[in-house]
């Protein structure tokens, strides 16, 4: 989680959307992603919350996600193999996926 999230706050496409939500609050951010994952991949239900939310009326489009999930692939390639490190790229692209057809959904009933 550090170094993916190391890699998107320096992105020249994520970074002004990430640090200008987040600001000086990324350990509180990184500490809910790992709770996030924990209870994800892990089924130790430490995430209580709304992940899709935060999300909905961020200016995001089809290029953010495809880097977004660039820098996810690559980050669990450079660190991690096996059976839990795959469910973490299919579960990553799945909520990418439903996340971006979520935002573009209520972009068009506004
Ligand atoms: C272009 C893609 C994405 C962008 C720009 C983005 C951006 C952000 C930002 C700025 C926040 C902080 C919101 C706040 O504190 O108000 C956040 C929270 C979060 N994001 Fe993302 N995100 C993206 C994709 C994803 C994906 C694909 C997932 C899941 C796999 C995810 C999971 C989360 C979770 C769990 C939170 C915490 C929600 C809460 O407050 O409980 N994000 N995201």
């Amino acid at each position: 989680m550090d170094i993916f999230y190391g890699k998107v706050r320096n992105d020249d496409i994520l970074s002004d959307i990430f640090n200008g939500v987040i600001q000086d609050n990324w350990p509180a951010h990184l500490e809910k992603m790992y709770r996030f994952w924990q209870t994800v991949l892990l089924g130790e239900h430490t995430y209580y919350g709304s992940p899709l939310a935060p999300h909905i009326k961020l200016p995001v489009q089809g290029t953010h996600f495809d880097r977004w999930k660039q820098l996810f692939m690559e980050t669990g390639d450079e660190n991690f193999t096996g059976e839990k490190a795959a469910e973490a790229k299919f579960r990553a692209e799945k909520m990418a996926e439903m996340f971006q057809l979520k935002i573009e959904y209520f972009k068009h009933i506004e």
